[in-house]
């Protein structure tokens, strides 16, 4: 936290969600149940940190974001973001905030970008000389400049998710809230969209919360991560603290000139060989440990043509991480 603004730029402060929920349970008949999707949550980010939200699935986190924005209004406890309580001032707020959703567009389906932009660019009441400076910039780095003419539909999910990113940010927002910025984009696009958000993290200095299911997102974007998991803040620090609560293991797939028996490693006994098929064999080690050492004694002792390391799958370390917490 940003030892200067010690109240956070974002505040919560034991925010709940609950949900009535009906359900049919007959002919006629229904029983209404309430669904704590968020519970009791507090937490603060500084102006200009970029955190990780993640969670499983069901976990809380977009219905965290949706009160961050002002579409839901909490259940009880406190919530500021830039001094303001958002479902009460949602308009106020959507001047300082933008919010790029990778499952859904915020752009206009039949009209090309350039149009959607326009529109926001009445809609937010934007200084003409930023909107165009701000709109040349994304054009620059987002790599939009062909693609101003396409009506979205057209678009591919990388390129849209770019005009996306780039629609969010128009209006100079103070935070961005990100909602898998990067699903089902391919290697190439994956890069181009984190390293945009990291330049505009550090040119910037906005404020960005970012919600994924791919570790390599918050490796690569996030100092801190925050997990939450059935509405419940489970860990809040580092990454690398998050392998080591989770007990995570990254995977070593390597590639032998010919099939061999399993590698043992008698150095290392941390290391499992986790599976052997022909000449290819796939070695399980703790995340926290680095893959360098291992790599060299495996080079040193084993006829090797090729080698890559696999992160652990998020969703496998929050299970890990919570299946430590309940002791399950
Ligand atoms: N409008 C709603 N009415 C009733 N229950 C809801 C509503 N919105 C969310 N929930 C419930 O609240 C819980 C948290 O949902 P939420 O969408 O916040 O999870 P999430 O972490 O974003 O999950 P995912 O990764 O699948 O998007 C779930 O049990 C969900 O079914």
């Amino acid at each position: 936290m940003d030892a200067e603004n010690p109240s956070g730029f974002i505040e919560l402060d034991q925010v709940e969600k609950v949900f009535d929920v009906r359900r049919k349970t007959g002919f006629m008949r229904s029983e209404r149940r309430q669904v704590r999707a968020v519970d009791s949550i507090s937490f603060r980010v500084a102006r200009g940190e970029m955190v990780g939200y993640i969670g499983p699935n069901g976990a809380g986190k977009s219905t965290t974001i949706k009160m961050l924005t002002g579409i839901l209004t909490p259940s009880g406890g406190r919530l500021r973001v830039a001094g303001i309580d958002p479902s009460r001032e949602r308009t106020r707020l959507a001047h300082r905030i933008g919010v790029v959703f990778g499952q859904r567009t915020t752009l206009w389906w039949d009209l090309p970008l350039r149009d959607s932009y326009r529109l926001m660019h009445r809609m937010y009441r934007i200084p003409d000389a930023r909107y165009r400076e701000n709109l040349e910039r994304c054009v620059e780095l987002l790599d939009l400049g062909e693609l101003l003419d396409v009506p979205v539909r057209q678009l591919s999910l990388g390129q849209r998710m770019r005009g996306d990113i780039a629609a969010a940010l128009l209006h100079d927002p103070e935070v961005l809230y990100l909602d898998e910025p990067t699903i089902g984009l391919d290697v190439v696009s994956k890069s181009k969209v984190r390293g945009f958000l990291r330049d505009l993290n550090a040119e910037r200095g906005t404020t960005v919360l970012l919600t994924t299911h791919d570790l390599t997102d918050i490796e690569q974007l996030c100092k801190r991560v925050m997990v939450i998991d059935h509405g419940r803040l489970m860990y809040d620090g580092a990454l690398a603290g998050l392998h080591e609560v989770g007990e995570s293991e990254r995977t070593l797939v390597v590639d032998l000139e010919r099939q061999l028996p399993p590698i043992r490693l008698e150095s290392a006994p941390s290391v499992r060989t986790v599976k052997v098929e022909g000449p290819r064999q796939w070695l399980a080690f703790p995340a926290s440990e680095s893959a360098a050492p291992l790599v060299a004694r495996i080079a040193a002792d084993y006829p090797l043509v090729d080698l890559s390391v696999r992160e652990p799958d998020i969703e496998a370390v929050i299970a890990k991480m919570y299946e430590s917490a309940t002791g399950m």
